[in-house]
């Protein structure tokens, strides 16, 4: 059996540049990933399996489509390796801004190659994970990095591994596409040599569709030891970066009195 951690994807800093003919965005993102994740099981069998557990596989539960098993079949098609039983235990709010179904797809690439000797690197991998979905190349590599394009123009950067890190969600899922919908077109210029003075161009829309957002931002802003605090991809997850673990820890104990969703993790 292989078991792959899906971990969740922050955009740190997230500038939308210009909307494209085909529908999409041209964004500038610092991408992060987090400890925390979803959990995937992956083993050969006689026969194709999915089951979906966890505290969050009920928001999944009426979809007969999954990412993972998408990931899987094109797995298939590509590399061959016969039929697999695949639990993914859903630890991850769902459109939820944080990549869950991304990430899910990434590690099940993960998973098959290393079950089937495929290299990590193997550029058809990346080719499966771009035709994913926007963040699943970045969620392949799952190392911080600055994307370009879709998303899928990826360079590594050096990290800060260890980080303490709160992540806020007030239980409102947000549709991708309607976020990018809202934008209003106007590009607010480039990541600059320190991403992390950046912002993030879909809160505003996210925040006219679902306007808690503003209250989760002011509330992990005004928490001591807070040194970053923004929403990441297109909501409705915020996160804050920390000083130190007790702060962070404070601030949890703090906000877990309330009905968000709340996690302490770190960042790779
Ligand atoms: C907001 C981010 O999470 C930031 O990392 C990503 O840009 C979204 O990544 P994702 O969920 O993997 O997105 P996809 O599944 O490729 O696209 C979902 C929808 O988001 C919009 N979309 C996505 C990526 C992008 N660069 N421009 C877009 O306009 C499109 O309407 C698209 O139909
Ligand atoms: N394994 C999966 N986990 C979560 N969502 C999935 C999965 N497979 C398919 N989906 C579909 O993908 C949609 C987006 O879910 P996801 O949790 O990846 O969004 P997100 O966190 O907003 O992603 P992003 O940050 O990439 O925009 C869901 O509404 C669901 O219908």
């Amino acid at each position: 059996m292989i078991t792959e951690i899906a971990r969740a994807k922050l955009n740190l800093a997230l500038h939308v540049r210009a909307r494209r003919p085909d529908g999409y965005h041209e964004l500038e993102t610092l991408f992060a990933f987090v400890e925390h994740g979803d959990v995937l099981r992956i083993v050969p069998a006689d026969a194709p399996s999915f089951r979906i557990t966890g505290p969050f596989s009920g928001a999944l539960a009426g979809e007969g489509d999954n990412l993972v098993t998408r990931a899987a079949a094109r797995f298939a098609a590509i590399f061959g390796g016969g039929a697999h039983s695949i639990e993914l235990e859903k630890h991850l709010p769902v459109a939820s801004g944080i990549g869950g179904g991304s990430a899910d797809a990434a590690a099940t690439l993960r998973a098959l190659a290393r079950l089937h000797h495929v290299a990590l690197d193997d550029p058809k991998l990346f080719e499966i994970a771009d035709a994913l979905g926007s963040d699943v190349p970045a969620c392949l590599l799952g190392r911080t990095a600055i994307g370009k394009g879709r998303g899928e123009q990826l360079e590594t950067v050096p990290g800060m591994p260890g980080t303490p890190v709160l992540l806020v969600n007030p239980g409102v899922a947000v549709s991708t596409a309607q976020v990018f919908a809202r934008w209003d077109g106007q590009d607010r210029g480039p990541l600059g040599s320190d991403p992390l003075a950046g912002r993030n161009d879909l809160e505003s829309p996210a925040r006219a569709i679902a306007p808690v957002i503003g209250d989760v931002l002011e509330t992990l802003a005004a928490q001591p030891g807070v040194t970053l605090t923004r929403m990441s991809g297109s909501g409705a997850t915020c996160f804050a970066l920390f000083e130190s673990e007790a702060a962070r820890g404070n601030a949890a104990a703090a906000i877990v009195r309330s009905v968000w969703w709340c996690v302490q993790t770190r960042l790779t």
